[in-house]
């Protein structure tokens, strides 16, 4: 072995018994740390939907095979700089001042353990549908039959200087993910770590100076939400954010955001390629609306259901109390509705969940209001939870965007309880309608300790990864696994809920709404 890979603790090594997977050969991008001197960049998942196969190619699975290896190839710093020499990893738990064991310079080469495997792979699917028409069901091919399968550090910490940024809305768990990419950098030896102020914008408002940062600054940072750094949409051009970074000499950059962030990212990486600036960058993804692809879930969302359920429980006490009550709930979910279904199915207390994936009527015999009337008749009172993004073909389109250029939404919520009260009204029936609109609440606060625990360990591996030499990724949990993965690939589309998932069968017989259509 001629170099040595960037640390990372034995527990989070993916074990090499996932390739044996039963049903096939799948495999995911792994998680950390390669020991040889170049990094094997594989992985691999379902066939997205948009991919074209043509099944009568007698060929079509090694040529999809080819075209997943292509696409799940990660960025390497060798991809531009191709003699770049790695180091001994400098991350060591057992070293206060790991550079200073290096003061006499770096040893070419060192046997080191613990590190997980170049060619680990996570598998990304994990089960073999028998038919295409299973709930939930991805397959690759008509039949459903194939499931395809599946050391060293590059930066001297000295010559380091690491940027935080945080982007796009708040979400639970960004100051706990800030906190440990510096306690992290700080182990790797680095000395130069600072805060970007307000999102990109940092990087052009002369207005905003960078913020230093220390395992000191951040120490306590996690015990309260929102993000340290604060956050903004829109910003300077990516050409602008790269001037800036080469000024500033930033060879690091941790991003915190969705996939508009992402997208920047991804911008910024390609534009350090184009100017062969040996720069590492890399994604955390944030974002309460869960719409990451790939990812079993990204931090804050657990946080997120959890605070909705003192909401809806709120809702649910007042609807019941009243005399032909019924409760509102808006939770947020621009295009996704994972809050609202996992809130829905968490409290128990929901009767109606509306959703951007799953179209409803409002008025007609099968419409909403219909059941809202054999609610009120049966059970005296009802609780709808509804996402921000569901229904908006009932509001008038207004083609205003954010700074970001996301579309601004009209508020479903207002809606639902205007036409609730008109409809009762017209019909002559009482209707106590409360509307609750917690939607700032649930993404300011604290994350709950499991996303505590998730926040760590991406934080962490977002540092071991740039270390690693990697650039333009970002990283997650995938099937219980922690794994790098290139960024393009999770925000190719937002992630939805799937109509025909269990999850949402199980959400309709929890609410025992029937299909408003
Ligand atoms: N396609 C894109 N390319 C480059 N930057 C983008 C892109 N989309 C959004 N951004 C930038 O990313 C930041 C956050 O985006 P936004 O959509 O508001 O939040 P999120 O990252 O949570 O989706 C903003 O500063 C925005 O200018
Ligand atoms: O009011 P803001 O800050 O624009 O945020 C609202 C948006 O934030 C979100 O919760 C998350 O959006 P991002 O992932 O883009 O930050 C959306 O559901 C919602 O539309
Ligand atoms: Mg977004």
């Amino acid at each position: 072995m001629d170099s040595l890979a960037a640390a990372i603790a034995p527990k989070l090594v993916v074990p090499a018994r996932n390739s044996h997977f039963s049903g096939g050969r799948l495999l995911g991008k792994s998680l950390l740390r390669p020991k040889s001197n170049r990094i094997s960049r594989k992985i691999r998942l379902h066939a997205d939907k948009t991919t074209q196969i043509n099944f009568t190619d007698p060929d079509w699975k090694s040529k999809f095979q080819k075209n997943f290896e292509a696409r799940f190839s990660i960025p390497h710093l060798t991809d531009v700089f191709l003699d770049a020499v790695p180091i001994p990893s400098t991350f060591c738990l057992k070293m206060r001042t790991p550079t200073e064991d290096f003061a006499d310079g770096y040893p070419s080469d060192e046997t080191w353990h613990g590190y997980i495997n170049n060619n680990d792979r996570v598998l990304l699917k994990v089960i073999n549908y028998s038919s295409p028409t299973s709930a939930g069901a991805e397959c690759i091919d008509p039949d459903c039959t194939w499931v395809e399968q599946w050391e060293k550090i590059y930066f001297k910490p000295e010559e380091v200087k690491a940027a935080i940024v945080t982007c796009g809305g708040l979400c639970p768990g960004l100051n706990d993910v800030i906190r440990h990419i510096v306690i992290t950098l700080e182990i790797y030896g680095v000395k130069k770590i600072v805060g970007i102020p307000y999102g990109y914008r940092g990087f052009s408002d002369e207005d905003l100076s960078e913020m230093p940062l220390s395992r000191k600054v951040v120490q306590n940072v996690h015990l309260s939400g929102g993000s340290l750094l604060g956050v903004s949409r829109g910003g300077p051009s990516i050409s602008d954010i790269v001037d800036s970074m080469e000024e500033r000499g930033i060879n690091m950059l941790f991003v915190l955001g969705g996939n508009g962030t992402h997208a920047g990212a991804n911008a910024i990486h390609n534009e350090c390629h184009k100017r062969r600036l040996k720069v590492a960058v890399v994604g955390v993804p944030k974002t309460i609306d869960n719409d990451i692809l790939l990812m079993d879930k990204t931090f804050g969302f657990d946080t997120a259901v959890e605070e909705a359920q003192r909401a809806i429980n709120s809702a649910y006490i007042e609807a019941h109390s009243a005399y032909h009550g019924i409760g509102i709930v808006k939770l947020m979910g621009r295009s996704s509705g994972f809050i609202a279904m996992h809130a829905s199915l968490a409290s128990g207390q929901i009767d109606i969940c509306l959703i951007p994936e799953v179209p409803f009527n409002l008025h007609g015999p099968h419409g909403v209001l219909r059941h809202l009337e054999y609610l009120l008749e049966t059970k005296g009172s009802a609780v709808v939870c509804v996402a921000e993004g569901a229904g908006q073909n009932f509001l008038q389109k207004t083609n205003a965007k954010d700074a970001s250029g996301n579309a601004v939404l009209g508020d479903i919520g207002v809606h639902l309880q205007q036409e609730i009260k008109k409809t009762f009204k017209d019909i002559g029936t009482p209707a106590d309608v409360k509307y609750i609109d917690p939607t700032y609440m649930i993404r300011a606060c604290r994350a709950n300790a499991s996303d505590g625990i998730l926040c760590t360990v991406l934080g962490q591996n977002a540092v071991h990864g740039a270390f690693a030499g990697y650039s333009g990724i970002t990283v997650g949990i995938c099937n219980t696994h922690y794994v790098y993965l290139p960024i393009p690939e999770v925000i190719s589309y937002p992630r939805v809920v799937d109509p025909n998932s269990r999850m949402w069968h199980r959400c309709l017989t929890s609410t025992g709404q029937p299909d408003f259509i």
